[in-house]
């Protein structure tokens, strides 16, 4: 009993300077909706929620067609959601999927980065910052059952998890594939996938632009198990249990022992990240391969 007190008091006190920078930091989502029962059922237009209180977890489903790619406002509406199942002490658990057939996210918006001002630059930055920090943070277990392709950003998205279920179809491939955009994967992009299946991977993974099959995925480690489609989202429930298993005070205390120096490197360069980010993404030359890769896009179409 007094060893259950003792670690519930030494959690609040390392947790807490985790929550007072984030919440300080610039570019927050906006004050939590509250708690309790109000907050169990939700939806926001981009991301559709479905709780499920007696297990203790929600299904996060994205919802921004046609790629879920992560523009300003649905990575707001992300961010608020995971804020109000934060925030609700029924929840112990969440599992990010897509509800876009086939893709589960595009990666960030080409578009939040082409032809636009440099604050808008800025403030986009913040937000995808934001959008890493609170998940790669975050005191509950999160888990991406990836029902789809999911380059760049997605990857990203999918990397700030616990655990990631992928499902076996040839189509879907999953990876850091900036390079092959031109662009390079900021250094908590690339922490992130270090730490995920080691330098010498992601290394070769970063420079190459590789974008792994499910097979592939496996093999290197960027996913934690690959099933057939139709078997996702029961794979990631019961993942989610036997997580929460374990007493949620020493796996968060866990989760911030192996995160908190990837997460504090963007902490204490946050400003000049964005800075960086702002000074590269208006080269002319940055623009202009960026607007030739939407056009390509496009064209695809046609
Ligand atoms: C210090 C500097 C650091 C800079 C770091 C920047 C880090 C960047 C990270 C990123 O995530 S960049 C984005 C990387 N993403 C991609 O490369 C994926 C691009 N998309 C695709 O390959 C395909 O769209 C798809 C996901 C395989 C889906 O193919 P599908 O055939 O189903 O759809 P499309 O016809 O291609 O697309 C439909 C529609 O959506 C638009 N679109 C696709 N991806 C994006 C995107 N990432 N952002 C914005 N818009 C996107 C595409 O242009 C089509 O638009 P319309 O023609 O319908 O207008």
């Amino acid at each position: 009993m007094a060893l259950a007190v003792g670690m519930r008091v030494l959690t609040r006190a390392l947790l807490r300077p985790w929550a007072r920078g984030l919440r300080a930091a610039p570019g927050r989502t906006g004050p939590a909706a509250g708690g309790g029962d109000g907050v169990r059922c939700f939806r926001s237009p981009r991301v559709l929620v479905e709780p499920d209180p007696a297990a203790g977890v929600a299904v996060v489903k994205m919802r921004n067609p046609p790629v879920n790619s992560l523009s300003l406002e649905f990575l707001t509406e992300l961010l608020i959601s995971l804020e109000k199942l934060e925030n609700d002490k029924t929840f112990h658990g969440i599992i990010i999927t897509s509800d876009c057939p086939g893709i589960f996210s595009a990666g960030l918006d080409l578009t939040e980065m082409c032809g636009r001002d440099p604050e808008h630059y800025a403030e986009y930055w913040k937000a995808v910052q934001e959008m890493w920090l609170r998940f790669y943070l975050s005191n509950l277990v999160v888990i991406a059952a990836i029902n789809g392709i999911s380059p760049a950003g997605g990857c990203l998205l999918s990397l700030t998890c616990d655990y990631r279920v992928l499902a076996n179809n040839p189509k879907y491939a999953i990876g850091l594939n900036e390079t092959l955009l031109g662009i390079v994967a900021p250094f908590w992009f690339k922490d992130t996938l270090v730490n995920t299946i080691g330098h010498r991977s992601a290394e070769r993974a970063l420079q190459l632009g590789l974008l792994f099959p499910p097979a592939e995925a496996l093999r290197v480690g960027v996913v934690d198990q690959v099933v057939p489609e139709d078997q996702v989202q029961s794979t990631a429930r019961s993942v989610m249990a036997q997580w929460l298993d374990i007493p949620d005070h020493a796996r968060q205390l866990t989760k911030i022992l192996m995160r908190k120096p990837t997460a504090d490197r963007l902490l204490t360069e946050r400003d000049a990240d964005i800075e960086n980010f702002v000074r590269f993404i208006c080269k002319d030359s940055i623009q202009k391969s960026l607007h030739a890769y939407l056009e390509k896009l496009k064209q695809k179409k046609g």
